[in-house]
């Protein structure tokens, strides 16, 4: 009896410790954190699963972009961190190497399944600095050029799937399935010097559509309190048997990675060819960095090579099926840059990079909308504060806090761009009514490869292959949207799907650090 009255007494005095302790601890976070005084809706000064429902349900950059439309440039979106909406923050946080900011624990859960760090999730300054310098050759003009003959094939041979028998339209296809297997194909060929051939052959799908449910499936875990304690369990039964197909998914991907490292890495490599290979792990696996001596294991190479496929493949295929959207919409854009390529190359053996690829500005100015339109990564990448603070928009923030500016929400800050919601590629050509100063001035709010030493490292290679892939599509195609009277078409945007996914004419995406997508249904025909 006594016993149990001082079990009961036990259990009162510890749930009235426990309110008072969460009651204490909202009322410092609310009255007296140190980023008290930011605005923000106050469920996310209390707690972070706000972020963590934003995350699951793909819908981050819509709540920023509307965070700031209400709050304005700062607001406070967790308990620790702050998200900027002003081109002064990004340069600030991500454009500079003085900035006192690093990636943080968030990034350590995307591909530590492989086994270590990637150049993407590396948080230690020094570590990544090596990784970049031993991936810069791979990435260089001469790197790329050399590999440019195989990226053109399998452009081509990817036109050749679609081409339609006779002068009639041909069946429908999913731009953003196909997009995708394009992508997968460009990338396998580039970092594993393997011939996918996902587009042409089904069978052969499976591993491509691995990267979009584990990206997914790794993104909203990445948010969970508790990712600290489930990164370790990634490669584990029990995580397959909880996380069911997208854990699988993750482990496909890893294992073949891990497979083409084991071939390059074997005693018959000579026999094999690898070491002179083109492709970018054989690149990597036998050069190391030259300031330090550092020499890549094996996990080193499993993990990057997981990290190439999955963030070179998924934007690729994401920026060349939004731009098909975005002109399939837009019937004035589509003709002008259509007519643009078909001046400029007599056939499609002259659609190479050079100068004739530079002169398609319209294609260029496009590709730039698309990607303003767009914002790959559309939401808040995240940097933690260093010892010593961080000064940001003016504000002395103290180490630990966590920072970003996301990218939708920047790309469609009317006063950087006007109408944000209008595809508009004129916005990027110089005119008399848009001269080259305000044309800059814009440039310092589009952010879609990251700035900095954390900058995307395939920027030009992701430049190359979306206009090869664009030139070559269009040169060969009339396309048009096939939507059936009355209905909604894939990948638009319309009443019922959510609050700020109204607009019919933008591209619809889910947040998943890349994003999730889908459509449009379209129909080619042979132009000539
Ligand atoms: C349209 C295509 C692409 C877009 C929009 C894009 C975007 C980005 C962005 C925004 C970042 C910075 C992310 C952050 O700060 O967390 C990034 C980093 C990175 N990207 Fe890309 N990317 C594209 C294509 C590629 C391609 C083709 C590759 C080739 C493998 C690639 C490899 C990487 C790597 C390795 C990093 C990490 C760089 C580092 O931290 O040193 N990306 N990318």
């Amino acid at each position: 009896m006594i016993s149990t009255f001082s079990l009961s007494q036990a259990l009162v005095y510890a749930a009235v410790a426990f309110t008072a302790y969460i009651i204490s601890l909202c009322a410092y976070r609310v009255f007296f954190h140190p980023l008290a005084k930011y605005p923000g809706p106050l469920s996310y000064k209390l707690t972070g699963w706000p972020l963590v429902w934003q995350a699951y349900k793909g819908d981050r950059h819509i709540w920023h972009l509307r965070d700031h439309e209400r709050y304005g440039p700062v607001v406070r979106i967790a308990p620790n961190t702050l998200s900027f909406n002003t081109t002064s923050a990004v340069h600030a946080i991500y454009g500079t190497r003085s900035a006192n900011v690093k990636k943080g624990e968030w990034y350590k859960t995307f591909d530590i399944a492989a086994g270590t760090y990637s150049s993407f999730t590396e948080t230690d300054r020094e570590k990544h600095a090596i990784k970049r310098r031993w991936m810069t050759p791979t990435f260089s003009t001469e790197s790329i050029k050399a590999n440019e003959p195989l990226l053109i094939d399998i452009i081509e041979r990817f036109c050749e799937s679609l081409k339609p028998n006779g002068a009639a339209w041909g069946e429908k296809w999913n731009a953003h399935q196909m997009g995708v297997y394009l992508g997968f194909d460009l990338m396998g060929a580039l970092v594993f010097g393997s011939d996918f051939k996902s587009v042409q052959e089904k069978r052969n799908r499976d591993l491509a559509d691995c990267v979009l449910p584990a990206q997914k499936l790794l993104y909203w875990l990445s948010y969970l309190p508790v990712a600290s304690l489930v990164r370790p369990l990634l490669r584990s039964q029990l995580l397959e048997m909880v996380g069911g197909k997208p854990v699988r998914d993750n482990n496909r991907l890893i294992d073949y990675g891990k497979a083409q490292v084991q071939a390059r890495r074997s005693n018959d490599v000579n026999e094999k060819g690898f070491a002179d290979a083109k492709d970018f792990l054989s690149k990597l696996a036998y050069n190391g960095d030259k300031k330090t001596g550092w020499q890549p294991t094996s996990l080193d190479l499993d993990t990057e090579s997981l990290n190439m496929i999955i963030a070179g493949a998924d934007p690729f295929s994401q920026v060349f099926t939004g731009t098909l959207f975005y002109l399939v919409h837009n019937a004035d854009c589509l003709k002008k840059v259509t007519e643009e390529i078909r001046s400029t190359f007599a056939s499609p053996s002259e659609i190479v990079s050079g100068p004739k690829l530079t002169s398609c500005t319209y294609l260029h100015a496009c590709l730039e909308e698309s990607l303003r339109r767009l914002a790959p990564v559309p939401s808040h990448v995240p940097r933690v504060v260093l010892p010593g603070g961080a000064t940001i928009d003016g504000a002395f923030l103290p180490p630990g806090t966590v920072v970003g500016v996301p990218q939708y929400a920047l790309h469609h800050n009317p006063s950087y761009f006007a109408s944000p919601f209008i595809f508009s590629p004129e916005r990027w050509l110089a005119s008399p009514e848009n001269p080259p100063s305000a044309i800059d001035e814009m440039r310092r709010a589009f952010e879609p490869f990251g700035l900095g030493v954390r900058g995307c490292i395939g920027k030009n290679l992701a430049y190359l292959q979306l206009k090869l892939s664009l030139a070559h599509f269009l040169w060969r195609f009339e396309v048009r949207e096939t939507v059936v009277e009355g209905e909604r078409g894939l990948g638009c945007g319309g009443a019922g799907l959510g609050v700020g996914r109204e607009r019919r004419d933008e591209y619809q995406l889910w947040d998943a650090l890349g994003a999730v997508r889908d459509g449009p249904v379209v129909e080619v025909r042979s132009a000539w």
